[in-house]
């Protein structure tokens, strides 16, 4: 496909009626949705409704059937390999099991963060540029952990873990964060943490965070938007506030119905 210029003034992220499939399998259908800058939306739905598919994506690891996706002012479908390594820069990604190396440490998990953008393969700490190393420990400030700043990564609790992939992506200075189930392997006190320090670097930075979840609870406490799929339809987009629990669980059920 051509090469689309950048589209300018668009929302962070567009997707106009995306499908996908897999194998002949619908895993979405129809999804439209925009994100404006600086805004925290949960991606809420059963296992299997399409969440870790929709965050693919938009960073170009899947390309949709049909409908169009525009991440940064981007359509990923039509970016060069070199342009489409450029987007990802711009878009962190956080997983839910951390990707971390777990013999270094925090800080230099932290700094390969960096490694897309400079050239050469890096040994140890003292081998990325100072200011570099600098702006990490900030990073790891910012999560609470500069203390364990050289700590090997394997030592850590889950939650500390995903603070330093959290700083890491921090490290890209990402104007999108995507986090596909990032609390999903830790415990309940560990997980408030975590999505309290995303939303507040969302808040602060302005940055948009797309972030999957399956706790319904924790999605109402943290988000500005709920956006939920059942079945890879969007079968509801509302502004956190005023949803409850209760009444998320009544939609699912009402749209599992429909479904049959
Ligand atoms: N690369 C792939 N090849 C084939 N099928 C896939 C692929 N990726 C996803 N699927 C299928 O698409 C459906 C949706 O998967 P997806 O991981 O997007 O759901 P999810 O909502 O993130 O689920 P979970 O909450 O369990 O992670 C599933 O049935 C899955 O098996």
């Amino acid at each position: 496909m051509a090469e689309e210029p950048a589209v300018i003034g668009d929302p962070v992220l567009r997707l106009s009626e995306v499908g996908k499939g897999f194998h002949g399998t619908t895993v979405l259908d129809g999804v439209s949705l925009d994100v404006p800058q600086g805004q925290f939306v949960a991606l809420v739905g059963p296992s299997g409704a399409g969440k870790s598919t929709l965050l693919r994506l938009v960073n170009g690891m899947h390309l949709p059937d049909s409908g169009t996706v525009r991440t940064l002012g981007e359509n990923p479908a039509a970016c060069s390999r070199s342009r489409l390594r450029a987007l990802r820069a711009r878009v962190g990604f956080v997983f839910q099991q951390f990707g971390l190396v777990g013999r270094l440490s925090a800080l230099e998990n932290v700094l390969m963060g960096s490694l897309a953008t400079l050239r050469l393969p890096r040994y140890g700490v003292m081998s990325y540029p100072r200011a570099l190393r600098i702006r990490a420990v900030e990073h790891l400030d910012r999560v609470g952990l500069a203390d364990r700043r050289f700590q090997r990564c394997d030592t850590l609790s889950g939650g500390q873990q995903q603070r330093v992939a959290v700083a890491r992506t921090l490290l890209q200075s990402p104007e999108l964060i995507l986090a596909d189930e990032p609390v999903a392997s830790l415990d309940p006190a560990a997980s408030v943490l975590v999505l309290e320090i995303l939303k507040r670097i969302s808040a602060e930075d302005g940055i948009s965070v797309v972030c999957s979840l399956h706790q319904m609870e924790l999605a109402l406490a943290t988000a500005d938007r709920v956006v939920a799929l059942r079945g890879g339809r969007l079968v509801l987009d509302e502004p956190a506030a005023g949803l409850t629990a209760e009444r998320l669980r009544e939609i699912y059920d009402t749209a599992g119905a429909r479904d049959g």
